[in-house]
């Protein structure tokens, strides 16, 4: 009941040469199943994206957003301006923007917010360091990262939010979460949600991050709990990311 959900964050990474092959490659394999597939591009690749995808099931998201509409912000891209150029999903609190740009829940929150008003569907991304597993604080810091966020939102709000667990220490490492590691933190999302609004838990989407490549993909999104990735590295070789869509099938 809940669509598969595969997301390609390209980081600063990728060119205009990628984003014309994976329209072309796209839009000659189908893919298995029903499913949403999502590139997240660097920012001025957006237009040429949106017109490369035409053909193809490739829906366009941004990595982040201001949560201001427009304003003295230098550097920054607002939410209304990305709805032009067609995107669809855009990250929150991905864990290089809260390590490398200080952007702590409240900030995370914001930009949530700043999508959701523009109707773009957030990707609120959450997971523990290295330190905060070894420590067993692992539920505690993922629970605290979606609490905040999730206790501030209106019920029809909660249910646009997407959900992607990235633990820190997997995240561009090559050391994958074990399907057990991620299954059992995706669980504790699921169930945490459960204490707001059953069905809504039962119908958020769960994706998984952190180093998930064509080999590990299906293993991953065979647990239950978990319905999609998100993911890096991979998804800036098209070969690798149409074998990770396709096992999500
Ligand atoms: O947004 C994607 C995640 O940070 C995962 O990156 P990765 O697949 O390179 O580990």
């Amino acid at each position: 009941m809940r669509t598969p959900l595969i997301a390609g964050n390209w980081k600063m990474n990728g060119s205009a040469s990628l984003v014309e092959e994976f329209g072309r490659r796209f839009a000659d394999e189908p893919l298995p199943t029903s499913m949403d597939v999502v590139i997240l591009p660097p920012f001025p690749y957006l237009d040429a994206a949106r017109r490369a995808f035409e053909g193809a099931p490739l829906r366009l998201g941004a990595q982040t957003l201001n949560p201001l509409h427009s304003g003295a912000r230098t550097g920054e891209v607002s939410g209304r301006m990305l709805k032009e150029f067609g995107v669809e999903y855009a990250l929150a609190g991905h864990s290089e923007r809260r390590q490398l740009y200080r952007e702590d829940d409240e900030a995370v929150l914001d930009r949530l917010l700043a999508a959701l008003n523009v109707d773009i569907t957030p990707i609120l991304c959450v997971g523990e360091t290295l330190e905060e597993r070894d420590a067993g604080r692992t539920m505690e810091v993922v629970l605290r990262q979606v609490g905040y966020v999730m206790a501030r939102l209106e019920p029809d709000q909660r249910e646009r939010v997407v959900i992607a667990y990235e633990p820190v220490w997997a995240i561009g490492t090559g050391r994958t979460a074990t399907p057990e590691q991620a299954q059992e933190v995706m669980a504790g999302i699921r169930q945490y949600q459960a204490g707001y609004d059953r069905e809504l838990a039962a119908s958020l989407r769960l994706l998984y991050g952190g180093s998930m490549n064509a080999d590990n993909a299906a293993e991953l999104l065979a647990q239950p709990d978990i319905d999609g990735g998100l993911v890096g590295g991979a998804s800036l070789k098209v070969d690798d990311f149409l074998a990770i869509c396709q096992s999500a099938g």
